[in-house]
This record gives C-alpha cells, sequence and structure tokens, in this order.
C-alpha cells in the first residue's frame, strides 16, 4: 500500500520535489490560518523579549505540513534548527548530547515525538522546563544527581498521533497546534505555485482538479502534479489543461474525491459483509488484509474529513454520502 498514488506518508520519489517546494517563511506557508495567526504573535513576542519560543507540539495526519512549519518557525525566529526524531533518541545521553550542542534560543525539532523512549522522556521534563539536565554520576549507593544548566531552547514536537503522548510530556507544551486538512482552494493554490517553482503553465481548472483529489494534504497535492506534469509532457505540449489534468488523473485510477481501489475495498466491505456498519476497526483490517493502525492512522480520517465514514461507540458506519458517491443504495435503516 505503500506505493498508491494517494498515500500520505512520505515516499522517496517525494524527498527532492518536497525540498524545493517546501515554503521557507510564514507568508508563503498556505493556509491552517489560526495556527499561522498564533505563531506569528508568539515568534514576534519572543524575538522582542530576546527569550527563546515557548515549546511548540503539532500534530496532524501525515503530509499537512508540520515538518515544513518547524523549519520555518527557526527560519522566522533567525535560529538554528536540529532534527532528529523520537525513536533516534536510544538513550538519555543521546539527548543530554543534542541539548548541550544546542545554542542560545535554537530549535530542536523531535519528529515522532510520540515514540520516545520512556528514559529519555524523563530527561526531557526537566530540560523543557528548567533548561536543566540531571545526570547521575556513578552507581550504586554513591551515586549522586548533578544538574546542568542548558541554554534556553525551542523543542518542537511534531506526531500524527497525539493522543499517544503521555499527559506530562504533552503539558510541558505552551504551544499545542493542530493541523487540519486543506480546502480544495488553498490546495489549488499550492498546486499553482508548486507549477510555477516547476516553471510550468497549467490553467485553473486543471489546479483545481488536482486539488480535488489531493485529500486534502498538500504533499499528495505536489505528487499529483509532479505525476500530471510528466504526462503533460509525454501526451501534450508541457502545459496542464483541464483536458491533461483529467487523463493523467484518470490514468493513475484515483477518483474525483481522491478514492483509490483500498478506500473502495474498505467501503465495499463494509457495505456488502456489513451491512454498512457498525463494524469494528479490526474486523474491517482483518477482513481486507490491511493492518488496523493503517487503516486508522492513513486511510480513515480523511474518509471521516469528507463524510464517508462515521465513528460510533459500537464501530465504523458508512455515510449517506458514501452510498451517493458508490452509486449504491442505502439499505433501510437498522435497530
Ligand atoms: N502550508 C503549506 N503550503 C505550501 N506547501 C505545503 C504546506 N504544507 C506542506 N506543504 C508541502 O507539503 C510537503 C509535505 O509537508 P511536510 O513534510 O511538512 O508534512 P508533515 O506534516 O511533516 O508530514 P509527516 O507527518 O509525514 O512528517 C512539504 O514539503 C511542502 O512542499
Ligand atoms: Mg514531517
Amino acid at each position: 500500500m505503500e506505493d498508491r498514488i494517494i498515500s500520505a506518508n512520505m515516499m522517496m520519489e517525494d524527498q527532492a520535489v518536497e525540498l524545493s517546494l517546501r515554503p521557507r517563511y510564514l507568508a508563503e506557508y498556505i493556509g491552517q490560518n489560526q495556527v499561522k495567526e498564533n505563531l506569528k504573535i508568539y515568534i514576534e513576542a519572543a524575538k522582542m523579549r530576546k527569550e527563546a519560543l515557548d515549546h511548540v507540539l503539532l500534530y496532524g495526519p501525515p503530509g499537512l505540513g508540520k515538518t515544513t512549519l518547524a523549519n520555518i518557525i527557526a527560519n522566522e525566529l533567525g535560529v538554528n534548527l536540529r532534527t532528529t526524531s523520537g525513536p533516534a533518541i536510544e538513550r538519555p545521553g543521546d539527548l543530554a548530547a543534542l541539548l548541550t550542542n544546542l545554542q542560545e534560543g535554537d530549535v530542536l525539532f523531535i519528529d515522532e515525538i510520540h515514540r520516545l523512549h520512556r528514559t529519555v522522556e524523563e530527561v526531557m521534563y526537566p530540560a523543557m522546563e528548567d533548561f536543566a539536565l540531571d545526570i547521575m554520576i556513578g552507581k550504586g549507593p554513591s551515586a549522586r544527581s548533578v544538574r546542568l544548566d542548558l541554554p534556553p531552547f525551542t523543542l518542537i514536537g511534531a506526531t500524527t498521533r497525539a493522543g499517544l503522548l503521555s499527559a506530562p510530556l504533552r503539558d510541558r507544551f505552551g504551544v499545542v497546534s493542530r493541523l487540519e486538512f486543506y480546502s480544495v482552494d488553498e490546495l489549488s493554490y499550492i498546486v499553482s505555485r508548486g507549477a510555477d517553482i516547476f516553471g510550468i503553465e497549467i490553467v485553473g481548472d486543471a489546479a483545481d482538479e488536482i486539488a480535488l483529489r489531493a485529500r486534502g494534504t498538500p504533499r499528495i497535492a505536489n505528487r499529483l502534479l509532479k505525476r500530471v506534469r510528466d504526462y503533460a509532457q509525454v501526451r501534450g505540449d508541457g502545459m496542464i489543461t483541464r483536458d491533461i489534468a483529467d487523463q493523467a488523473l484518470q490514468m493513475l485510477q484515483v477518483d474525483p474525491r481522491g478514492l483509490d481501489l483500498i478506500d473502495y475495498k474498505i467501503l465495499h466491505t463494509m457495505i456488502t459483509s456489513f451491512r454498512g456498519g457498525p463494524v469494528g476497526l479490526d474486523t474491517i483490517a482483518a477482513t481486507i488484509g490491511e493492518e488496523s493502525q493503517t487503516i486508522e492512522d492513513v486511510y480513515e480520517p480523511y474518509l471521516m474529513q469528507i463524510g464517508f465514514l462515521q465513528r460510533t461507540p459500537r464501530g465504523r458506519m458508512v455515510s449517506p454520502a458514501a452510498y451517493q458517491h458508490l452509486g449504491l443504495p442505502q439499505p433501510p435503516q437498522q435497530k
């Protein structure tokens, strides 16, 4: 499933494209207006006081711009950014090495922060709160703890699953921002901007067509644009017209709402085998041969966002809008 064209997860082919398309300043970062407004004020205030920005937790589905935003924050603050990830920090000593190498005001960006090891997390608490490290020296009865001061810094944590963060860690972030799926207009703008950077011409309608299928996700919008560009070069004269975009997207088997074969499989299975639900996530997963985790993180958020799937206490249900989209009759109301 990881090579499906509309996976929100990062794929090898995205790397170069993402680097060239990644906005560098808040003004270039499209959408997420509430988050941007807040950050703008906090950044300005921190700069005026010449203090480190409060620790920031960014959460939301993959591909919505968490890493991008972390880079932008460091840029706007005019400080260095160090990037690592939760599982990469194996021991408390690794964290100590990272923290003692920071300069005053720097940003430490920890991706997948929900996967931080427990022992590392405990060292993180005083680091975040007091800018201090408590280091144990010696072993056994003669062991003692020494406190080491750190330069004030900003921790930016990113996660797709804020629910998996422990409460003590979560509470130590002064700013907690949830990134939302993007509107079609915003994505269309992102597509046009991307085309501009690539130096290709695209008509507005074509950008909208791509945006509609991008599942609210800039990463997918950029990837679709890249594929459509290839198609336009080979089959057309390079310009992306509405027709070219339609043909290319059809070839990629992405439907007009951005659903692909696996989404169809989920919805069809729920409808044909479980009368549209309610049915438990694990049952769906077992029936179609995917992991529940994958369905929950990757497929379900978008299907819920567009109102095709509902979460109820008794399990997942297919909504009337989904029946309509699939052109299937809705079963009579269940008791
Ligand atoms: N607000 C935005 N405006 C314009 N482009 C954006 C925006 N957000 C993201 N992008 C584009 O989408 C790409 C993916 O974003 P990014 O890598 O920041 O997502 P992420 O939330 O960190 O994903 P993951 O959860 O997989 O780490 C970026 O490289 C950038 O090109
Ligand atoms: Mg990221």
